[in-house]
């Protein structure tokens, strides 16, 4: 049994002065000492280390549970705690703090991490960061040991969408990988560390300055000292995660003289002159997509914009057509409702030993780096100032959000100039937003509505087509001002919108329907419009449209590739004529005119410094949760289950119907897509052979015995056959292929966290973007310091029997081998132990470890290469 320390958990959230309607238990004055606090918040357990310290859980020092019905639990958040002095010193360790900071201050999205607010004392900064609980990205992969297709598809349009957001705010991320996704509760993605975010412009979109891991960085960062475009660059990071996703490991690491990957150079030539290589389970239209992604020459590289319309990417077409300005105006909704709720201080104290507030003088120096996050998120009048509104029903905020005495009295505080500059901003900005809210788009309004019902979970109402769905809970009523939602939603209704018949109490016909009506509808408006009512009738991501099993053509069609290629260099040449031409993308090329063009009302205050104002300091419980109004982000687990099963029925019934035919050879299917991805095998040719065999035998018998019984047994023969092939396959398979992936860092770590449950919060563990070892390594086992691989492990382990392996290496690590690993961040990626082996050994020649030294600064730090 694992103990938990009190400190670090949450308690409840019980508190002496706000529990009125509840008696909750006291406190003791000896469990109140026991916590560290940070400001308002209490904290809790490490998450995780980087580069500038620890981040760690935590939770508002008051929460109480006053909200009429259920019981509820504080927001938890993540707190990167910075220490003052670390960075006093090393100006470049500064200017990525607040780089990070200034990028988050503009970004909202779903799939990007919100920052609730910067926190300082005289030690430390505490950047206080939505807290993603799902866990970090790599490790789920780890543990999956690869993606199913659909989730990868679904993970991986929530990362363009985020990046694509990004983008359009003029930024790159510029080391976008593994280490830096980070997962929700609903395994939605969520994209972190803007440590090396960077500014471009339409006029001046070539960087300089390379950066990024290794691992994940465009070739022409390494290569070329040439100015780089970061979009692009971006992307080849994004293809590189998704054959990490597919695949379950990172492209490019088996150049036989470059195992380790520790050549930053060779690695770079070899990524230059060696087509992508794919394990057999990656199907042709990923690959396609991976293909275009991971493209050498950045012009011929694939853009966000073709990104988005790729074939693979179709089942989730309309939550990719959801545009940046989109995300905004709903968060702009968003931040009208924060704004309004009134609050008091972070507790009882004034200007505390933490103060919100911002890094004094460096802030300014910085143009405002930092802003005072008081002034705009608790802009609470004296009045209501005793009430803590956090659990406050979404119906009274409303009503004081349309209270214009209550709007009226805030931002009285300070008198300082950066403070009036603030009030004007955040007067503005309100007057913008609610302004807005009168002339929002029927989209926006009805994604305003849907956006607030998060609360209700009550099935949809019928509806007639042609009707869209209306939430009309007291919730929307109290948080939709004004009577423009209907007669707007009428109109667009009557002349643009088209939509489809829920049926009440089955969301998966409903959800069959919108699948058949847009596959035919097949437009962007369709796809929109099924958005809309999927979001608001709280369906799940709709069925996909892309069956694995529908691939009747080849594998990977030539032709379309040259065409393709025709395209791009049409494309590059024309481009070439000057740089700022360079892409025709709407979204790529210029995406200050995307979102000029979509807020054209709003252009003075896109410009102006409001954008801050936007709720991002905001630490109020957002009104509207982004997460629920996208149709592909999944709010509950139980959607994703949902979507799963659809989809593997689907996926079944294609294959089955497939499979006398010969199209898909993979016979197995009925038994292996029952189990887990972890127990699939990989597809072999041996494996493919062998049930295109067991095809034509049931084939042979299945018409010369005419009954449909004898049919069925001989199906069931040819089934059995081929199984018992399989069997024998897989491990064969296994054993010849050495694939290796990141289950046997999955064996490592549930060793890890079995023994050293206390110690697993406060080291990171080490991430993904390192390289699978080659076969030949997977096979050594260094019986001189009898350090096993992990990977040996898993191999050995499948020779054997195919059982877990996780035992077998918790019992044969030795403890300073999993000290050595979990403190070395850049080890390789599966061979873990082994790792720690070849530190031993380099620790024996001074000249290899001095090597091993320099990779593994270049991998832990994503620093400049
Ligand atoms: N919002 C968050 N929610 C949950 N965990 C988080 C969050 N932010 C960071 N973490 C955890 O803390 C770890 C370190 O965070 P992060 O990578 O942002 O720090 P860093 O100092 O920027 O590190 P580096 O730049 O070295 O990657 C992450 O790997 C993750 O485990």
């Amino acid at each position: 049994m694992s103990y938990t320390n009190k400190r670090h958990t949450y308690y409840g959230g019980f508190t002496n002065d706000l529990s009125d309607t509840f008696q909750y238990p006291q406190r003791t004055d000896e469990q109140r000492r026991k916590h560290v606090t940070f400001g308002p918040y209490i904290l809790g357990s490490t998450l995780g280390e980087g580069e500038f310290g620890k981040v760690k859980l935590g939770w508002p020092k008051n929460f109480s549970n006053n909200s009429n019905s259920t019981f509820d639990f504080p927001k938890q958040v993540a707190i990167k705690l910075i220490k003052r002095d670390s960075i006093s010193n090393d100006y470049r360790k500064e200017v990525k703090i607040y780089r990070e900071i200034n990028a988050l201050k503009h970004l909202s999205h779903p799939n990007i991490v919100k920052l609730e607010e910067v926190l300082q004392n005289s030690r430390y900064i505490g950047i206080v960061l939505e807290y993603a609980c799902g866990g970090e990205f790599y490790k789920y992969i780890q543990k999956k040991r690869r993606l199913k297709e659909m989730n990868a598809c679904r993970l991986f349009s929530q990362l363009i969408s985020g990046v694509h957001y990004i983008h359009s705010k003029g930024l790159v991320h510029r080391d976008l990988k593994l280490e830096n996704l980070l997962l929700d509760k609903n395994e939605n993605l969520v994209i972190t560390d803007f440590g090396f975010v960077n500014e471009f412009c339409s006029r001046n979109e070539l960087m300089k300055t390379s950066c990024g891991s290794p691992c994940y960085a465009a070739p022409e960062l390494v290569i070329s000292a040439e100015p780089y475009e970061a979009r692009k660059a971006d992307i080849w990071s994004c293809g590189v995660i998704l054959y990490a996703m597919l695949a379950g490991y990172l492209p490019w690491d088996d150049d036989p003289n470059n195992p380790e990957g520790s050549d930053i150079g060779r690695l770079y030539n070899y990524i230059n002159s060696t087509p992508l290589k794919f394990p057999d389970y990656i199907l042709p239209i990923p690959r396609d997509l991976l293909r275009r992604m991971l493209v050498s020459d950045p012009k011929k590289r694939i853009n966000l914009k073709q990104i988005k319309k790729h074939e693979w990417l179709k089942p989730h077409s309309s939550f990719l057509s959801i545009t940046p300005d989109e995300w905004d105006k709903l968060n702009n909704t968003q931040s009208v409702f924060r704004l309004a709720k009134p609050r008091r201080r972070y507790g009882s104290r004034p200007q505390s030993s933490c103060s919100t507030s911002s890094l004094g003088s460096r802030s300014d120096k910085r143009d405002s780096l930092v802003i005072d996050s008081t002034l705009i998120t608790f802009p609470a009048p004296p009045q209501e100032s005793q009430n803590h509104i956090i659990t406050r029903p979404a119906s009274i905020a409303s009503d004081q959000r349309l209270s214009p005495i209550r709007r009226s009295n805030r931002h009285n505080r300070s008198n300082s100039a950066a403070s009036v500059a603030l009030q004007a901003v955040v007067n503005a900005d309100r007057e913008y937003v609610l302004s807005h809210e009168q002339s929002l788009s029927p989209v926006q309004n009805i994604r305003q509505t849907t956006g607030n019902m998060t609360a209700s979970l009550s099935p949809p109402p019928a509806i007639s087509p042609g009707d869209i769905i209306i939430e009309t809970t007291p919730i929307k009523r109290n948080t939709i001002s004004g009577s423009s939602i209907v007669p707007s939603l009428e109109k667009e209704s009557s002349t643009t919108m088209q939509t489809s018949k829920i049926q009440p109490n089955n969301m998966a016909s409903s959800q069959n329907h919108q699948y058949n009506k847009n596959k035919t509808q097949n437009s962007l408006q369709s796809a929109k419009t099924f958005y809309r009512t999927s979001s608001s009738s709280h369906t799940k991501p709709r069925p996909t449209s892309y069956h694995p099993g529908s691939y009747t053509t080849p594998p990977y069609n030539s032709n379309t590739l040259s065409i393709y290629e025709i395209n791009e260099k049409a494309k590059s040449s024309a481009s070439s004529q000057t740089l700022n031409q360079r892409d025709t993308s709407p979204f790529d090329s210029t995406p200050y005119l995307a979102l000029d063009t979509c807020i054209t009302s709003s252009s003075s205050i896109e410009s102006s410094p409001k954008l801050i104002t936007h709720g991002q300091f905001s630490v109020a419980k957002p009104s509207v949760d982004l997460q629920s109004v996208s149709g592909d982000l999944i709010k509950y687990k139980r959607d994703a289950d949902v979507v799963t099963r659809i989809y593997d029925e689907k996926y079944k019934q294609k294959r089955k119907s497939l499979r006398y035919s010969g199209i898909f050879s993979d016979i197995s299917c009925d038994t292996v897509t029952e189990e887990s991805d972890e127990l699939r095998p990989p597809e072999s040719p041996f494996q493919q052979h062998e049930g295109q065999e067991s095809i034509d035998k049931a084939k042979t018998e299945d018409t010369s015995e005419k009954g449909s019984r004898n049919s069925n047994i001989a199906k069931a023969t040819a089934q059995k056959h081929v199984n018992n092939h399989l069997e024998r396959s897989l491990n064969e398979a296994e054993s010849t292929k050495k694939r290796f992936s990141f289950l046997s860092l999955y064996s490592y770590d549930t060793s890890k966290s079995s023994l050293y449950s206390s110690m697993d919060s406060k080291r990171k563990p080490s991430p993904p973007s390192q390289r699978r070892p080659k076969k030949d390594d997977s096979y050594q086992t260094n019986s001189k310091n009898h350090y096993i691989t992990a990977s040996n492990m898993q191999t050995s382990h499948q020779v054997s029997k195919n059982l877990p392996a996780p035992t077998m290496v918790q019992n044969k690590c030795t403890l300073e081998t999993k000290k050595a690993v979990r403190s070395n961040r850049s080890s390789i990626m599966v061979s873990e132990v082994n790792k720690a082996s070849v530190d031993n050994k380099a620790a024996q020649s001074p000249e290899h470890s001095t090597a091993k030294r320099v990779l593994g600064f270049f991998k832990r730090r994503s620093m400049k290469i």
